[in-house]
């Protein structure tokens, strides 16, 4: 089932929570809403779920205006960051609730029950846990029973609001993966509301970047991560040092310019001597953190930090080639600006 929103508008008091708003998602992919907090994420969510009206724009499912379809009728499934399950009933009644509730006429034989709660079961892969309770199972445990219980009605669209959101960084990235594994056999479409980029990058077909109740931009991981459409986007999507004019091959025209040069840590090269369009840097500390080294330097024309990440093991080859002590003086070339006008650079306030 394909979902369009169609010039979107909500305010709650003199807050515009979603500003003209328009996407298309396409029948099964998977979206990431992302952005920061209170930029519109969730009330967009719940639009598209019938759990609120707008002020004014529509929500079509499958070419259809659903704008005021109430939300029993509109097929959705949901997944929420706290996701209570029933804590009387065993796993497997909990997944089999929306089923055994259905009125007598559509409601599916014992048999049947059984069998589809056993195939959602095996599909999340906690089909041994079918009799706990939920205080007997993790919180990543949790999660994918509350997803089993969401595919057992069969819904054409699935919404999730943070649905890993409670879980410890390892768990959650264990969870992304297997999100994406389970979309990739159900193919149901899915709204997924993220304000991890990372999250986001690795689990979405498509991400719609949300700041300030507006879309900045909407569009597949890497089109979005390599050609970001504003700084906004650039600098919610990484970390990026921001240099004023321009920087690298040709910065002779800094000035006329009016331009802010970005350069992600890992597109930087350090040089032992200068190069055309490279910058005096002097190193301030490296910190080795698993893989990579960060090294922050500073800038010997106006102090200011600029951080290097590098893989661990060419940070030691290039240590073999000439001093990266503290206090060392060496010179960064990017390999990659990113450059935007000065006048459109992000407001730092609607930044987290
Ligand atoms: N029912 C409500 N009444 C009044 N204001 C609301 C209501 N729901 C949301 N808001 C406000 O609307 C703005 C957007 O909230 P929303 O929850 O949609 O953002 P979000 O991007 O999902 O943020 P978060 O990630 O923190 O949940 C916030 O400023 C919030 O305070």
């Amino acid at each position: 089932m394909s979902i369009e929103v169609r010039n979107l508008n909500k305010r709650f008091g003199p807050t515009v929570v979603c500003d003209d708003i328009s996407i298309d998602i396409p029948s099964g992919e998977l979206v990431a809403l992302l952005g920061p907090s209170g930029s519109g994420k969730t009330t967009l969510l719940r639009i598209i779920a019938g759990l609120e009206v707008p002020d004014s724009g529509s929500v079509l499912f499958h070419g259809e205006d659903a704008t005021r379809t109430d939300v029993r009728e509109r097929q959705v499934g949901f997944v929420f960051q706290h996701y209570a399950l029933f804590a009387h009933m065993t796993i497997f009644e909990n997944v089999a609730f929306g089923l055994r509730v259905r009125p007598k006429a559509t409601r599916p034989s014992e048999a049947e029950i059984r069998s589809k709660v056993t195939a959602l079961l095996k599909l999340v892969q906690l089909d041994w846990i079918a009799d706990r309770f939920p205080h007997q199972l993790s919180g990543g445990q949790r999660q994918r029973i509350a997803l089993a219980r969401a595919l057992a009605v069969e819904p054409k669209v699935l919404l999730l609001d943070e649905p890993f959101g409670a879980l410890d960084a390892k768990v959650r990235k264990e969870l992304r993966r297997w999100l994406r594994r389970l979309h990739d056999e159900v193919h149901v479409t899915s709204v997924f509301v993220t304000h991890d980029q990372e999250e986001a990058m690795e689990v979405a077909d498509r991400i719609v970047v949300m700041n300030q109740g507006r879309v900045e931009q909407d569009g597949p991981p890497d089109q979005v991560y390599d050609h970001p459409a504003s700084p906004f986007v650039l600098q919610f999507l990484g970390d990026v040092n921001l240099f004023h004019g321009r920087f690298g091959a040709g910065r002779g025209d800094a000035k006329v310019s009016g331009e802010v040069s970005y350069v992600r840590p890992h597109e930087l090269a350090i040089l032992a001597a200068p190069a055309e369009g490279s910058l005096p840097v002097t190193l301030s500390q490296a910190l080795t953190v698993g893989p990579n080294t960060r090294v922050e330097f500073k800038r010997v024309d106006d102090g200011s930090y600029i951080d290097v990440e590098l893989p661990r093991s060419e940070f030691h080859a290039l240590r073999e080639r000439f001093p990266l002590d503290p206090g060392a003086t060496v010179h960064l070339l990017p390999r990659r600006v990113t450059r935007f006008a000065q006048e459109s650079e992000a407001d730092p306030a609607a930044m987290i």
